[in-house]
């Protein structure tokens, strides 16, 4: 049996909101999509809709889910003029939104009461890699918690988290992480540069040795703590740069500081 298609509006298609377009384009999910976004240009001949601006919208448009993606700090704001535009054409549509810290709670007054599911994706979704933390308020219908899967499977890994509170803690590991890996290969890079190697050297080097450890992680089903090892020989050069990197005050307190600034920052942005 096949489902009737859902009618999907993409609120904001920047960075993030592109990525999930793309990749709800490739997969072969049934949906009308519509976007709404200033700047965004759709591939070529793709089957979406795209408005500038709410005056755009027909006022009878009746969306089934609205997929929340414009910065976090105008979502409010956002929510409460797409109510006001389209008042009643919202009243069966749930929210899913991926705007980082934003509660539940702030959404469903913004937005005049919708049922809100929350995510937060990260940005390897543009090339299907992604990976998700998903939560769904208890006012969402089962069926429309498992579309907000559904939309955001068609991107990568989806982990359910129980407690809206656990987004804090996503948000610090695989939403910020992204950075955090590229920080990485950004100082390898200059590192390389510094032991004197050529621009081009230290950047391929860099970048090759970032992908090639995330692709062992991901294949490989020996923990990370062994993967390491086995890079490791006693009395070896690993052996010196991570003596570096694991002394108490290096990496363990800086990575755990870090987290804990990024879930502190989380936590703010839903007050
Ligand atoms: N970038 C990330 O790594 C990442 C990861 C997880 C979650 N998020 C969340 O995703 C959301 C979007 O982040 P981003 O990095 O994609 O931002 P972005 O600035 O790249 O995209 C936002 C888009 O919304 C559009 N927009 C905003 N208000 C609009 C309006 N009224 N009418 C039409 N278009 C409008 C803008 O034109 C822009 O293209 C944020 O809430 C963020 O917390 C981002
Ligand atoms: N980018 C967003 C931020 O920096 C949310 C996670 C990744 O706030």
């Amino acid at each position: 049996m096949t489902s009737s298609p859902n009618t999907i509006l993409l609120a904001g298609c920047g960075h993030m909101g592109s990525a999930l377009l793309h990749g709800w384009l490739k997969s072969k999910l049934p949906l009308r999509l519509y976007v709404l976004d200033r700047h965004y240009q759709p591939p070529a001949g793709a089957p979406v809709t795209v408005w500038r601006t709410l005056a755009d919208i027909p006022e009878d448009f009746r969306p089934d889910m609205v997929v929340l993606a414009v910065k976090p700090k105008g979502a409010d704001a956002f929510l409460e003029a797409l109510h006001e535009r389209l008042g009643r054409g919202l009243s069966h549509a749930t929210l899913l939104s991926v705007a980082a810290g934003r509660s539940c709670a702030n959404l469903a007054k913004a937005s005049g009461g919708m049922a809100v599911v929350r995510a937060m994706p990260n940005t390897p979704a543009a090339i299907g890699a992604g990976t998700t933390g998903l939560y769904s308020a208890p006012d969402v219908p089962p069926a429309r918690a498992a579309l907000a899967a559904q939309l955001m499977k068609a991107v990568g890994a989806v982990v359910e988290v129980p407690h809206e509170n656990d987004l804090a803690a996503v948000t610090a590991i695989s939403g910020s992480g992204p950075a955090y890996v590229f920080l990485l290969a950004e100082l390898l890079e200059k590192a390389g540069q510094h032991l004197g190697l050529n621009a081009e050297t230290a950047k391929l080097l860099a970048r090759n040795t970032v992908y090639g450890a995330g692709e062992m992680l991901h294949e490989d089903p020996l923990s990370a703590e062994q993967l390491r090892r086995n890079v490791t020989s006693p009395g070896g050069t690993t052996e010196a740069a991570l003596k570096v990197f694991m002394a108490p005050d290096a990496w363990p307190a800086t990575v755990e500081r870090a987290t804990e600034a990024a879930a502190h920052r989380a936590d703010e942005l839903s007050q």
